[in-house]
């Protein structure tokens, strides 16, 4: 058999290797061929500058330029061109040498020629080697063929029990071979679904596609949006990058200046350092030298301590001697204190407390007129208007309250004088000075409900009631209060709430009784607004405590009266700004302090006329204002500046005052045998009284048969029923001893009319010096009395409540009765004392400018 290789092909021609196997011989076979036969991919490749030297077959290739021949040469392009082209290389240059003859071939086509030709021959001896390769192979495969046929002879001839295992094998091969159809078809399935997922895969290709179309839009908006912004933020950063440029050549100036600037300082420094180092060395030598002699002041100072020493334990020993001596000083003090106190008990000076109050609210606290506030009752008052020595004053007073003095301080030192009441006295305190400066705090106090803002009213109440309480296994006290305003020289009982014009004793057991009166008779009290104060009181307000005890010993009896007087603003009329009414109002005020003024220094000088009954304020303090009374006054002060003047004169006055003596005060207190007397020479007075109303009644029938009538007649007979003693009786108050007086009339009357003019408060120095006098007053006392009986003849209530408290109170004597109706008695006259003997110093007082109201010319 023989075997065929097509080697290559060439155009039209293919070059086939033939073996003659008889011979055992290769042959080359070069057949014809058409188009498209294999030579077409062979020639695809063939290098293309092989290709274009096989087209030069008409051309010359001597004439091919150096450098094409050389890029020829390349091996590896001989290697890649078909051996055909280097066959028609060969074939070319041989040619063109035959036509040229005798023309030498170049160099270069030689060489080119020589490597062809290498190639050729490379190229067969490597085809022969090939051939020879594949000859052995195909021996070796014709023995394995031979001996396999052999095999399948052996086979052939071999049993039907093989045959029919190989039956049974092709069997088995068929059934394998339907599964394995199945088998396709179900993956034929496989790929149709595969397939419809394919396209399932490509519709879902698409959508995303536009998706990622839609957002790459969007993305590309996005960054053209980007752009914007990154350029606009390019020019900001850049105009920020300039800007900070500028800031950095700045501060780099500003470094090298101060660079600058800090090596001059470091130069100063350490010259500085220098100068330091040499002073602190001077300073360490002084310290040195110091030291030394400091160690030397040292021993020095060691020895005058001791020598101090030893004489202070010297002055300890003597100072222990002055101490003890200062404390018997103090004792002595004490007791000197005490003795002036007495002293001034028995003068029976009038006690003046001076209390400034606090500034209120709204004041200016810087300017004050007040001073100095000594402890011994000194007082210096400036003004601050003037300067120099005239513009301060001293004044010196039993005691003088700060501002920041308690209720409770002002009262301990008020206490000795309300316990006197219980032991027979009779006390007057009063608050005097002008609107708003205190007067209604000290006496009254701001809040009635707290115990600690109580005024002396409340604490005297109290006291009383307290002290009695701790006597009650020796005396048996009996307490009454009355509580009147003056307003307007009106007497109004402030008790009692249907306005009865008497005022009436209250019967008062215990200090719940009075705080619930005085809150009737507060509310009661007439106040209104002035210019200087809205809470001003144009009024004098007076609270009498009467006190009657029993000794339940002796069966001694004692009365003591305590009258607690709030008086009105003592300003000057032209301060008030008032008019009108406001100006009446004042009128009576100043009026009434100036009486009380008369009756104060008329008491000072002994005067023979004491002029009570100049106002109704004197007349209801009769009984606590003479001679055996204990009279205190407090004079409240406004710190103001504004209130100098008033400030000035309010304490002129009290000045005055407080240099009055009025004579020991005496006790109340009368024995059995006393009593019994008193009641004698009352029943006697009635019967004086009796028979004068007898004589009197005698005289007028005489002088109405004598006189004929004329317009006046009324009017004197009037007026003697006033004035001249008209037979007052007494059978309307009294009870049984009135029975018992008229008894005992008759006899020595003279003696008793003068021993019961001494009990009588009323004019005690009139009727001590006076004949006249004391008939004046007796017949005041008629007068009084014929009052209360023609009142009660007439059917009023007029003093009613009175004689109904009196009795119940078991103060039926003459005395209380006097002292109640005069309080009572809305219709009593005045001027009755008619001397007019004592100059009124309040008057010089209260009006500096000769203002004097009208009411005073009358007298
Ligand atoms: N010692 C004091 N401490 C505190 N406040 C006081 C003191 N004294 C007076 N006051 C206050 O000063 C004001 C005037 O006082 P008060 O009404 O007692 O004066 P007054 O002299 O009674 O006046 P009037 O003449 O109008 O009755 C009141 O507001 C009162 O509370």
């Amino acid at each position: 058999m023989g075997l065929k290789i097509r080697v290559f092909a060439v155009e039209y021609k293919s070059f086939e290797l033939q073996e003659d196997e008889s011979r055992g011989q290769w042959s080359i076979q070069i057949t014809e061929r058409g188009m498209g036969e294999p030579s077409a991919a062979l020639m695809h490749h063939v290098g293309h500058k092989f290709h274009e030297v096989f087209q030069l077959k008409q051309g010359h290739y001597a004439d091919l330029p150096p450098a094409k021949i050389s890029e020829m040469m390349k091996s590896n392009s001989l290697d890649n061109a078909p051996t055909q082209s280097l066959l028609s290389v060969v074939n070319g240059i041989l040619e063109e040498s035959f036509e040229r003859k005798n023309v030498e071939m170049p160099h270069r086509v030689a060489s080119l020629l020589r490597k062809v030709m290498q190639e050729i021959e490379r190229r067969i001896s490597n085809q022969a080697e090939h051939l020879r390769t594949q000859n052995n192979l195909y021996k070796a495969r014709e023995e394995r063929y031979q001996s396999r046929l052999r095999v399948l002879e052996t086979l052939a001839t071999g049993t039907s029990e093989e045959t029919q295992i190989v039956m049974n094998q092709l069997q088995h091969i068929k059934t394998e071979k339907i599964k394995m159809e199945e088998k396709k078809k179900i993956e034929e399935q496989d790929v149709v679904r595969l397939m419809k997922e394919k396209d399932r895969g490509v519709f879902e290709i698409s959508a995303l596609k536009q998706e990622l179309e839609i957002a790459k839009k969007t993305y590309e908006q996005r960054c053209l949006q980007l752009e914007t912004h990154a350029k606009e933020s390019e020019v900001k950063l850049q105009e920020k990058l300039n800007e900070l440029e500028c800031l950095l050549t700045e501060s780099r100036k500003r470094v090298k200046e101060l660079e600058a600037f800090s090596e001059l300082k470091c130069e100063s420094w350490s010259k500085k350092e220098h100068s330091y180092q040499s002073f602190m060395d001077y300073q360490f030598r002084a310290l040195r030298e110091l030291k030394v002699h400091s160690e030397s002041f040292k021993l020095e100072i060691l020895e005058t301590q001791r020598g101090y020493s030893e004489e202070f334990s010297h002055l300890g020993s003597k100072l222990k001697g002055l101490a003890d001596a200062a404390e018997n000083y103090h004792m002595v003090l004490a007791e000197n204190r005490r003795l002036y106190n007495e002293v001034q008990d028995l003068k029976g000076n009038i006690r003046v407390y001076v209390r400034i109050r606090p500034f209120l609210p709204g004041q200016n606290k810087k300017q004050t007129t007040i001073e100095y506030i000594g402890e011994n009752g000194e007082l210096v008052v400036v003004n601050p208007s003037k300067q120099g020595k005239d513009s301060h004053r001293l004044f010196k007073f039993n005691k003088v309250f700060g501002p920041s003095a308690t209720q409770e301080e002002v009262f301990l030192d008020t206490q000795p004088l309300i316990r006197s009441v219980l032991d027979g006295f009779n006390v007057c305190i009063f608050a005097y000075g002008q609107t708003g400066s205190g007067k209604t705090y000290t006496m009254t106090g701001p809040n009635a409900s707290s115990k600690q803002d109580w005024g002396v009213n409340y604490r005297a109440l109290n006291d009383l009631f307290h002290i009695s309480q701790n006597r009650r296994s020796s005396f048996i006290y009996e307490v009454g209060v009355q509580m009147v305003e003056i307003y307007n020289e009106q007497v109004r009982d402030l008790l009692s709430s249907d306005a009865v014009p008497d005022a009436s004793m209250h019967p008062v057991k215990s200090t719940t009784n009075v705080l619930e009166l005085m809150k009737i008779g507060l509310m009661n009290r007439a106040v209104g607004a002035t210019a200087l104060n809205e809470r001003s009181s144009r009024s004098h307000s007076v609270l009498t405590v009467h006190v009657r005890g029993t000794d339940m010993e002796t069966s001694a009896a004692l009365r003591g009266s305590l009258h607690l007087v709030d008086l009105a603003g003592s300003e000057r009329v032209d301060r008030s700004e008032a008019t009108g009414d406001r100006l009446k109002e004042a009128q009576h005020i100043n009026k009434s302090l100036s009486a009380l003024g008369d009756v104060i220094f008329a008491l000072a000088q002994k005067s023979s006329h004491v002029p009570y009954r100049n106002s109704k304020l004197t007349q209801v303090l009769q009984s606590s204002l003479g001679g055996q009374a204990k009279t205190l006054m407090f004079v409240q002060l406004n710190p103001d500046v504004d209130s100098h003047s008033e400030t000035l004169s309010t304490l002129k006055f009290a000045e005055r005052v407080s240099g009055v003596e009025l004579g020991a005060a005496r006790s109340n207190k009368e024995g059995r045998d006393v009593r019994e007397l008193m009641e004698q020479v009352a029943s006697l007075k009635d019967t004086i009284a009796k028979k004068n109303e007898e004589i009197e009644r005698l005289q007028l029938h005489k002088d109405l048969r004598t006189v004929p009538p004329n317009v006046n007649g009324e009017k004197r007979g009037a007026s003697s029923f006033r004035y001249r003693s008209s037979s007052p009786s007494r059978h309307s108050i009294g009870g049984p001893s009135q029975q018992n007086r008229r008894l005992s009339g008759g006899k020595g009357s003279g003696l008793i009319e003068k021993a019961a003019l001494d009990q009588d408060n009323c004019s005690e120095y009139s009727d001590k010096k006076s004949e006249t006098g004391s008939q004046q007053s007796m017949d005041d006392f008629r007068h009084h009395k014929e009052f209360v009986r023609q009142s009660k003849l007439a059917g009023g209530d007029v003093g009613q409540n009175f004689s109904a408290d009196v009795e119940l109170l078991g103060f039926g004597d003459a005395d209380s009765e006097e002292r109640l109706s005069d309080i009572s008695d809305g219709g009593l006259s005045m001027g009755t004392e008619t001397d007019g003997s004592t100059c009124s110093v309040v008057e010089f007082t209260l009006f500096p400018e000769g203002a004097k109201p009208a009411e005073n010319t009358e007298k």
